[in-house]
């Protein structure tokens, strides 16, 4: 269990993390989502007592890391992919590491076959493969059978099969009642490992909620219109306070707050996509004008579209909207 209170860390004149405060819980696998440079690697080092606070805490299993009388049983970590002496085979890398928390062998032995690295646990780690690589360390942060796992960007530059065979692991390992957080920038991957989420944004707490009831609020939000004078009534919801798409739009698209002109030939002239305002108050503008309305429904968004929507404000770096039409 990590519990973070008020966490702040600012280097200089930088605020990395501001008044952080969320819980992750044993049993679930928790998502910790944000833009890049959003906090999340600064905050997960100081989970790992690697950086010191500026004020607030985070504790894991009730103390600081610095008092785990044993931090390897309490909770395990894989950082950003890290050097593992390349003349060492995967089985010394991990025997050395056992030594020096007083580990026995025969739990070195289960994590290599729990990890899939037996074929290869006595080649040197030179050869290895970045998913191997990946599987390494993952070992390693298990080595201590810890109660909390903390993991950044875990299926970074794996293939299919490991990404799929780290998500049946995590959600294993929190079935056994462990507290798994894991960040990830593939939010279709998270959508299916994660039943938690936490997400920051310019190192501010901006949600901690289930992944189903963030899509769903994002959801309400998101309305397919059919109307016959579907471009006036888009124009009218702009005004209202609505982003308004297009024709049939994807998840992704860049759009600056007007109706999108049609750059690209859009699917369905008289169809718009509405963000921003629910349905009943699309209807009564529409209304209001005497517009008649053929369809009105709310989309189901996926993760990718809740989080783009909740992190728009929040991304530190934003690509500029690419010019409708462009230079053809
Ligand atoms: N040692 C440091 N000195 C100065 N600024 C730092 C330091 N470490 C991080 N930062 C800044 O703090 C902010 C948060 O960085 P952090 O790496 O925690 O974000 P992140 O969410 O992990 O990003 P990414 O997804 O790109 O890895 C960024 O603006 C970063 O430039």
């Amino acid at each position: 269990m990590i519990e973070a209170r008020g966490l702040t860390k600012r280097y200089g004149g930088k605020v990395a993390v501001d008044d952080l405060s969320f819980t992750v819980r044993p049993g679930v696998v928790t998502g910790f989502l944000g833009p890049n440079g959003a906090g999340k690697s600064t905050t997960m080092r100081m989970i790992l007592g690697l950086d010191r606070p500026t004020s607030g805490t985070v504790l894991v299993d009730g103390r600081h890391y610095r008092d785990l009388p044993a931090p390897a049983r309490h909770v395990g970590a894989l950082l950003e992919s890290r050097a593992i002496h390349p003349g060492r085979t995967a089985e010394n890398h991990l025997l050395t590491l056992a030594r020096t928390h007083g580990i026995s062998r025969r739990r070195v032995d289960q994590v290599i076959d729990l990890v899939g690295l037996r074929g290869v646990a006595r080649k040197r780690a030179r050869g290895f493969s970045l998913g191997m690589n990946q599987r390494l360390g993952i070992a390693s942060a298990l080595l201590g059978d810890p109660s909390t796992l903390v993991l950044d960007e875990p299926v970074n530059g794996l293939d299919p099969e490991g990404i799929r065979w780290i998500r049946d692991l995590l959600r294993g390992l929190a079935a056994e009642g462990r507290s798994i957080m894991v960040s990830s920038h593939l939010m279709s991957e998270m959508a299916l490992t994660a039943t938690e989420l936490i997400v920051i944004g310019r190192g501010r707490l901006i949600a901690q909620t289930s992944v189903d009831e963030f899509v769903r609020a994002a959801s309400g939000t998101h309305v397919r219109v059919r109307a016959p004078r579907a471009s006036e009534l888009g124009a009218l919801l702009v005004h209202a306070g609505a982003t308004v798409h297009a024709g049939t739009v994807h998840a992704g698209t860049v759009h600056a707050g007007t109706v999108q002109s049609a750059g690209e030939p859009a699917g369905e002239p008289d169809v718009i996509e509405v963000v921003g305002l629910p349905s009943p108050r699309i209807g009564e503008v529409a209304s209001a004008h005497g517009i008649t309305l053929h369809e009105l429904t709310p989309r189901l968004v996926s993760l990718e579209e809740a989080f783009m929507d909740i992190t728009r404000d929040a991304a530190e770096f934003t690509a500029a909207p690419a010019l409708a039409g462009g230079n053809r």
